[in-house]
C-alpha cells in the first residue's frame, strides 16, 4: 500500500532583486510588520497539508536563519544558483537526497516575490493539481491587448504585431509538480541549455501538460519597486510600508 503523497513547498529567495534596485533584496522589503518573504512562507503553511516550507538562499544570505529559526514547518537551505532554475534545482536535489523525498511526493514552488497567494487559490491548486498526471501551476488570464515589438535603430519601441490573447495565460506560482519529475525535467533543460523562467515550462518539455489553476490579482509578483506598493494596496496594507 503506498503511503499517501506529501507537499512541500519550496521558496526560490536567492535572487537579488536588479529590476527591484535599492540595497536591500525585494524579499526583505517590509510589507507592514513582516518581510515580502516573511509573508510569502505564511502563505504556503496556511494549508497544513504542506508539511513542511523550503526557504532557499544565496550562501552568504545570513537573514533567512534569523527570520525561521526555530519554526518547525520551516527550513532555510543555503544552495541557490546562479538563475531561479539552478535555485530550485538545488534544492530539488538536497530534498531527494536529505530529506528522502521520493517520487509519490509533490513539490509546491512558489516565488518569495508574491506574498499575496490567498489559501483558497492554494487550496484550489492542490486539490485540483493533485488530480493531474502532470502536476499544474497558478495562472491568470490576460486582459490586455498584446504587442509583440519591435527596437528601431533610433531606439524606438514599435509594434510589430498584435498576439492573439484569447488563448494566453499569465503563469504565477505556486508550481505543484511531483519532486522527482521537477528535478529530472530542469536538469534535462539545463544540460541542453533550455532557458527556464519557471518550472512548468522544463514538465512541458518532457511533452506533458500542466493543469491551469485560476490565480488571482493580488498573488502578483514583485519586480519593480512600485510593484511593493501595488502589492501593499492590493492586501490592504498601503498605510504600513516602511
Ligand atoms: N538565482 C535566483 C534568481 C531568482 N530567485 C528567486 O526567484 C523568484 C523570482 O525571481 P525574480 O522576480 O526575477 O527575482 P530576482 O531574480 O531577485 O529579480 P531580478 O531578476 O530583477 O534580479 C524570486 O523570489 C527570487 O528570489 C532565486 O531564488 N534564485
Ligand atoms: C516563475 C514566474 O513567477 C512565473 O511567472 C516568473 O517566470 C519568474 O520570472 P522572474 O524573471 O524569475 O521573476
Amino acid at each position: 500500500m503506498a503511503r499517501p503523497a506529501r507537499y512541500f513547498g519550496l521558496i526560490p529567495a536567492g535572487g537579488v532583486g536588479k529590476r527591484f534596485g535599492g540595497d536591500t533584496p525585494k524579499q526583505y522589503a517590509l510589507l507592514g510588520e513582516l518581510t515580502v518573504l516573511e509573508r510569502s512562507v505564511n502563505a504556503m503553511l496556511a494549508d497544513d497539508r504542506v508539511v513542511r516550507v523550503y526557504v532557499v538562499v544565496s550562501k552568504d544570505d545570513t537573514q533567512a536563519e534569523r527570520l525561521f529559526e526555530g519554526h518547525p514547518r520551516v527550513q532555510v537551505l543555503k544552495v541557490a544558483g546562479r538563475e531561479r532554475a539552478n535555485t530550485v534545482l538545488n534544492a530539488l536535489q538536497h530534498l531527494l537526497e536529505q530529506f528522502k523525498i521520493d517520487d509519490t511526493d509533490w513539490v509546491l514552488v512558489h516565488d518569495a516575490a508574491r506574498p499575496g497567494l490567498s489559501l483558497s487559490a492554494l487550496k484550489r491548486l492542490i486539490d485540483e493539481a493533485s488530480t493531474h498526471v502532470a502536476g499544474g501551476l497558478l495562472a491568470l488570464p490576460v486582459a490586455d491587448t498584446l504587442k509583440k515589438v519591435n527596437r528601431t535603430e533610433d531606439g524606438e519601441v514599435v509594434v510589430q504585431q498584435t498576439v492573439p490573447r484569447d488563448s494566453l495565460w499569465a503563469a504565477q506560482t505556486p508550481q505543484m509538480f511531483r519532486a522527482q519529475a521537477l528535478a529530472l525535467a530542469i536538469t534535462e533543460c539545463l544540460y541542453k541549455d533550455v532557458q527556464l523562467t519557471d518550472d512548468a515550462s522544463a514538465i512541458e518539455t518532457m511533452g506533458i501538460s500542466p493543469l491551469i489553476v485560476e490565480g488571482h490579482l493580488e498573488n502578483m509578483k514583485i519586480t519593480h519597486s512600485a510593484d511593493l506598493h501595488t502589492v501593499a494596496t492590493l492586501l490592504g496594507l498601503e498605510g504600513k510600508l516602511a
